[in-house]
């Protein structure tokens, strides 16, 4: 790892593991969930609120900052942390996911990817060399390699074509990167559901060496079914020592899954999106709180869970405030939902931690099983 950066294995449990990333802004308890704070801020909470339900890192993103208010602006102000007041780790996304996903008229080549503006049309450009020069720009302690990712489904030529590039492009990174004490540089498995093309690209990216490395191309439709098979051999490809982050994920049924195969490090918009559209995530399941049957409903919408919505609102007033569209619905239910999936995490942690994973899993699927919610 990186000068400052360390990553600590605690336990194991089966091919689970749990561990501390130590960084100079913090201690990243694994295995971890990283709220998606896109423009520089977790949608609908403030940093202190996020903090209280348990992230210890949050993820930013290259693309949407680099065009509002632009990476030169925010290093001028003193950097992403002082920028949003999040003073503990931040990791962002390189922006190719991105670019891929959100930009139109793209324009991809060896060089990197051309592209116009979703915001406004203005035209731009994103190579590993301008990647690694926006995050650094931006002050994240840990930085994503520059990859292109394949919307499945794809041919294996297809796939084999991209993770090649993605491999060049990861070298490219690397190199643009330096050496920068303090700041850890992650690269990014591509291969869509082939093995054989996600052992050639782990093959790649551990030959040229990363403080931690991703599994991407994956969350990207193709199913739980599919991206637990992925699962099941890609993590092994890895170095053991160093973490494991699965991009885009996911479900909690997806975080276990991909927790019990050895993933490390998880993020995705899921709790904070669906938070803005009244849909809470529970020990016992999904509840959505626009649903008629909540509107006499007395109770909390989780009677053991300790977040503000649950201890001083009902499942009526959540109905209401989700129906009126007030602004405490999408403050109350996405605080809820990190508060759950935190919840979830330390659960895992402490189970890894105990060698009890097994029982922690048949009780996490039973309670999502029985019940009214
Ligand atoms: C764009 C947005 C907001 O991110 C979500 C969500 O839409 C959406 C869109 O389609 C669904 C599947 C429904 O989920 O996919 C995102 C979650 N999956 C995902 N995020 C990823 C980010 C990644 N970043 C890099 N650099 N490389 C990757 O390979 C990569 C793969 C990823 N897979
Ligand atoms: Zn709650």
């Amino acid at each position: 790892m990186a000068t400052g950066f360390g990553f600590t294995l605690k336990a194991t449990d089966g091919a689970a593991r749990t561990g501390v990333i130590a960084t100079p802004r913090g201690e990243i308890r694994t295995p971890a969930f990283m709220p998606v704070g896109t423009a520089g801020t977790v949608k609908a909470m403030m940093p202190d609120s996020v903090r209280a339900t348990g992230a210890d890192i949050l993820l930013g993103n290259t693309y949407h900052l680099m065009l509002r208010p632009t990476a030169e602006r925010i290093a001028h102000l003193g950097g992403l942390h002082r920028f949003m007041n999040w003073h503990r780790p931040i990791l962002t996304d390189s922006g190719g996911f991105q670019v891929m996903s959100l930009a139109s008229l793209r324009k991809l080549t060896e060089e990197g990817v051309r592209f116009s503006s979703h915001v406004d049309g203005s035209k731009h450009m994103l190579s590993p060399e301008r990647s690694m020069e926006i995050q650094k720009l931006l002050g994240s302690d840990i930085v994503m390699c520059f990859d292109e990712c394949p919307a499945l489904p794809a041919t294996d030529e297809v796939v084999a074509k991209s993770m090649r590039l993605s491999m060049r492009w990861a070298q490219r990174s690397r190199d643009a990167f330096g050496d920068r004490p303090g700041h850890a540089l992650f690269g990014i498995m591509q291969g869509g559901v082939n093995r054989d093309l996600r052992e050639e690209s782990a093959r790649a990216l551990t030959g040229i060496g990363f403080d931690g490395y991703a599994v991407g191309g994956l969350a990207v439709g193709e199913g739980q079914e599919a991206m637990f098979s992925v699962l099941d051999y890609a993590p092994g490809f890895l170095p053991e020592g160093k973490p494991r982050y699965l991009m885009g994920v996911g479900k909690p049924d997806d975080i276990v899954g991909a927790v019990e195969r050895g993933i490390d490090m998880m993020d995705c918009v899921l709790p904070s999106r669906s938070g803005r559209t009244g849909q809470a995530w529970t020990r016992m399941g999904a509840v959505n709180l626009k649903n008629a049957r909540h509107k006499d409903d007395p109770r909390p919408l989780d009677a053991d869970c300790t977040c503000p919505a649950c201890r001083n609102y009902s499942r009526a007033y959540l109905h209401h405030v989700v129906k009126a569209d007030e602004i405490i619905a999408s403050m109350l239910l996405t605080w809820h939902n990190l508060h759950y999936f935190q919840e979830l995490m330390q659960g895992l942690r402490d189970a890894i931690g105990e060698g009890r994973l097994a029982g922690f899993v048949a009780g996490f699927h039973a309670q999502r099983a029985a019940g009214d919610i």
